[in-house]
């Protein structure tokens, strides 16, 4: 029996948090520069000594980029927010309501909800096991593992801690390509064109990290190769989003759109299989950017194909994937 001054305990429960990169508050130059100087000061994303970094950061990039960066989101902002965190919202609202015994909430790894801050939320609800979910298909240090560090932080801070996993990548899982299968040829369907090419855009990352051992790269050219088997064509591969001086991973998606036209290849079709979610990276820099670089190369017919968000196949690989990780945990089928 609990004496009577025992704080009350809630009923055990196992949660799921899904996790996103992060955003700003708001399409303004003040929230794009608060999120890009928490976002780029995390030595997962720039490697590069903070000693000659953060000068950079604070002295160029912060005082020029926020202001173009907020006409960006302007662009594509929508009446419930920015694309990244409203898509999130809505994969989460999914599988809590096919999973209504268990606690599905979401955070991103920069800006709001914070990663601590839903954590905590989940363990006052009685979250005692929490699976984490960063929702990238391919690993990268960049992003899965930060975002992981993060929840790792909030954790060290508690007294009494859930017990957690974490959600592995899954590139080459089934359920993930046979989902982007079926949303790009549903896609491919609605189109009035039949694409010559169809051009499969991964975000870059600075090689040397490659060359460091991050499977980022193998994951984004199984998951392509896998993708184009399933379709019956093989994907023209490409890297967008290139920042800063170093070099990057390449074939450059711009320079890629540039010059399809003047292979031959009149008509594309661009996906973005690497984004569980429609963003600025692939509602402005492909579908708005993107489009015009190929028409103004001497491209005629371009269509950009959405992310798999929460529609029917996104949402039912969702399911699959986090059901998987919860075994023994939960019953999800
Ligand atoms: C999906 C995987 C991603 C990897 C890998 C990644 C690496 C990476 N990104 C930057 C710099 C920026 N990325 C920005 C936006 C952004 N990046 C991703 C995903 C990955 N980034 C997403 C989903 C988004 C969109 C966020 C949104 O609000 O919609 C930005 C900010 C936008 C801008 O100012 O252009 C920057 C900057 C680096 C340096 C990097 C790897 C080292
Ligand atoms: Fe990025
Ligand atoms: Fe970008």
């Amino acid at each position: 029996m609990t004496p009577a001054a025992h704080p009350p305990i809630p009923a055990p429960r196992v949660g799921v948090l899904l996790v996103n990169l992060g955003t700003p508050d708001a399409p303004d130059a003040a929230s794009v520069r608060r999120y890009l100087a928490e976002f780029l000061s995390d030595r997962r994303v720039v490697e590069i000594p903070q000693l000659i970094w953060q000068p950079i950061l604070r002295g160029v990039i912060l005082r020029t980029r926020p202001k173009k960066s907020a006409h960006a989101y302007g662009l594509v902002w929508t009446n419930e927010g920015s694309p990244l965190a409203a898509i999130t919202a809505r994969q989460a609202a999914a599988l809590q309501a096919a999973w209504p015994d268990l606690t599905v909430d979401w955070a991103m790894r920069y800006g709001n909800p914070a990663i601590g801050e839903r954590l905590q939320a989940m363990k006052d609800a009685g979250c005692e096991r929490i699976l984490i979910a960063p929702l990238y298909p391919q690993y990268c240090a960049a992003t899965t593992a930060t975002a992981n560090d993060a929840a790792f932080a909030a954790l060290a801070k508690m007294r009494w801690q859930p017990a957690v996993r974490t959600l592995p990548p899954y590139h080459d899982e089934s359920a993930y390509i046979g989902a982007l299968k079926e949303s790009v040829e549903a896609q491919l369907a609605a189109l009035d064109f039949a694409p010559d090419a169809i051009v499969a855009s991964f975000h870059g990352m600075p090689l040397r990290t490659l060359e460091l051992g991050d499977p980022y790269h193998c994951h984004c050219r199984k998951t392509a190769r896998l993708l184009g088997e399933a379709l019956g064509r093989e994907l023209v591969v490409a890297f967008q989003s290139r920042f800063g001086r170093a070099k990057w991973l390449e074939p450059a998606t711009d320079t890629t759109l540039a010059a399809l036209p003047g292979k031959g290849v009149k008509r594309v079709a661009l996906v973005a299989p690497g984004f569980s979610a429609d963003c600025l990276e692939t509602l402005e820099e492909l579908a708005i950017r993107g489009r015009e670089t190929f028409l103004a190369g001497g491209g005629e017919r371009f269509a950009y194909l959405s992310c798999l968000n929460d529609s029917a196949p996104g949402t039912e690989m969702l399911r699959n994937i986090i059901g998987s990780e919860l075994a023994g945990w939960a019953r999800t089928a």
